[in-house]
């Protein structure tokens, strides 16, 4: 660990964070992931390890259980509370119903996912950084919380939250010398839409059907160049788009 920084990355699984895990360990961070499928971040520390060298801690964590978030963090070996940057990357959507018609156990978890994990995961992590007096926390929000779209109701309303959270965290945060950005894309092909739409993978590939989208490894460059700035620099808001999506309502073609 010595000399090495150290990144935490929730939602490692896949997509956005998975990506993000492959360009760090490149500019050889050594990496803390955390996501619920925790065979998939073994898989992918063992890769990455023989590719780049550096040390790999996998954390099996779903950010929804305030409890479990601080025992696990609590629990890690101290040099693994060390933490430079924190991505708060995990997150989810579901379904993409109008407001009348929506699943409120549907409209549970994206809150819990999305606004209240983002918070446990940072209560977590901040002190330490205070107390050191320094970091970086990148919270991955989006277009949708900038912007509404037809029946992105409650998941735009997460990312609105986030955005939010994201300016007063700098506020709060900025007396100790961290860091706050958030990165907000647009339409990214990855698990995504399968995972929004439990598990129909003809309607999730519609979505990106027509149009060039992002990749998870075009978010992570973004995140990264960020992440990398000097001292002086802090990139408060990023926001990335596919060049055919003007705005976020163009990204749900459906009725
Ligand atoms: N794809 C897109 O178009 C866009 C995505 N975003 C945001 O980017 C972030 C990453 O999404 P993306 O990579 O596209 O999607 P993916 O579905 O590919 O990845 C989501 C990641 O979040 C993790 N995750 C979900 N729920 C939990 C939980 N309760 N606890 C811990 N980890 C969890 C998943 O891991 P596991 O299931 O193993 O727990 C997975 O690693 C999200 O916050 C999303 O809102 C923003 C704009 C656009
Ligand atoms: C742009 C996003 O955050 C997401 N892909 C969505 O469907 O809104």
């Amino acid at each position: 660990m010595l000399g090495m920084k150290t990144v935490f990355i929730t939602g490692a699984s896949s997509g956005i964070g998975f990506a993000c895990a492959e360009i760090f360990a490149r500019e050889k961070y050594n990496l803390l992931l955390a996501s619920r499928r925790v065979d998939r971040l073994h898989a992918m520390a063992t890769d990455l390890q023989n590719k780049y060298g550096v040390q790999i801690h996998a954390i099996g964590l779903d950010v929804r259980d305030k409890n479990l978030v601080q025992k696990v963090w609590n629990e890690l070996p101290e040099n693994w509370k060390v933490i430079d940057v924190l991505i708060n990357n995990a997150g989810l959507s579901q379904g993409l119903e109008p407001i009348q018609e929506g699943n409120t156990d549907d409209w549970d978890r994206m809150i819990d996912t999305n606004l209240k994990g983002l918070l446990y995961v940072t209560r977590a992590v901040a002190p330490a950084m205070q107390e050191r007096k320094t970091g970086h926390i990148i919270n991955i929000g989006s277009i949708a919380g900038k912007e509404v779209y037809p029946n992105g109701n409650v998941y735009c309303s997460t990312k609105h939250a986030v955005d939010a959270l994201t300016k007063a965290m700098r506020i709060d945060l900025l007396p100790y010398n961290i860091k706050v950005t958030s990165v907000d894309p647009g339409a990214v092909e990855t698990e995504f839409s399968v995972v929004r739409f439990k598990g129909d993978r003809e309607r999730a590939k519609k979505v990106y059907e027509g149009f060039t989208p992002l990749s998870a490894e075009d978010v992570a460059e973004a995140i990264w160049f960020a992440a990398s700035r000097p001292p002086h620099v802090n990139v408060n808001d990023l926001l990335l788009m596919p060049t055919a999506q003007a705005t976020s309502t163009l990204f749900h073609k459906e009725p």
